[in-house]
């Protein structure tokens, strides 16, 4: 999957909270965003996961754009399902009512449209992801509560990756987390990255995106000359 956003502005309460901003990332590249707190990267990163929608400026997957406004078709849930989100800030994304296992699995439940999570319909997957992120199985059937920020950060990213993804969107994955998560969660992307998939991934660890993304991005560098 090719993402192409171009000249992209974001409101909010009557004012830009994202100037014009233009990105495309090929298939098969991992590219790192780096921002100063508050410079709009996570609302960059929700306009490329079709979360918001842009107040001017286009959005192309694949070449072709998406279409916005009044009249325009909705996107396919099956476009969306493309695409794997790791929102920053884990404990508050995560649900606390569902295990681990609950949580990697819901995507293939809501894909399969179950009204209510089934990890035992999905056992091979989760533990093929768990396996991944080297998820220790004993932690699965724990809830949010009693695990680590790692342990939960990667439960994450496996629900990301669940339905394997063309797209992958990442919000300061490793943040406050000690260096062998952060190693395993830059790992597993970069494998996705080789295996086709398009990657984005907004991070302070600047080391970490040196080691492992194709390129570097500033996203003042993305804002210049619009
Ligand atoms: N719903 C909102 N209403 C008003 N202002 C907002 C809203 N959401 C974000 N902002 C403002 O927009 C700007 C960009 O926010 P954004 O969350 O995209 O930044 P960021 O680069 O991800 O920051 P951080 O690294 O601190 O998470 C910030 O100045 C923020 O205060």
């Amino acid at each position: 999957m090719t993402l192409t956003m171009n000249a992209v502005t974001l409101n909010a309460v009557g004012r830009q909270i994202l100037p014009p901003t233009t990105l495309h990332v090929p298939d098969q590249h991992m590219v790192g965003l780096t921002a100063p707190s508050g410079a709009g990267k996570t609302s960059l990163l929700a306009l490329a996961a079709l979360i918001k929608r842009p107040d001017t400026g286009e959005i192309s997957i694949d070449q072709i754009p998406i279409p916005w406004g009044k009249g325009a078709p909705k996107i396919p849930v099956s476009a969306r399902q493309r695409i794997g989100v790791l929102p920053q800030d884990p404990r508050r994304f995560a649900d606390p009512r569902l295990t681990l296992a609950q949580t990697v699995t819901a995507p293939l439940a809501f894909r399969d449209r179950r009204s209510r999570p089934a990890p035992k319909q999905y056992q091979d997957q989760l533990l093929a992801l768990a396996d991944q992120l080297r998820l220790p199985e004993k932690v699965l059937d724990r809830h949010p509560s009693q695990v680590s920020d790692g342990q939960l950060q990667r439960a994450l990213l496996a629900r990301a990756l669940s339905l394997n993804p063309t797209l992958v969107l990442c919000d300061e994955p490793t943040s406050a987390l000690d260096p062998a998560t952060t190693t395993v969660i830059f790992e597993v992307l970069r494998n996705k990255a080789d295996q086709g998939a398009c990657v984005v991934v907004a991070s302070h660890d600047r080391a970490s995106l040196a080691e492992h993304c194709d390129e570097i991005v500033p996203l003042a560098d993305l804002q210049k000359g619009q």
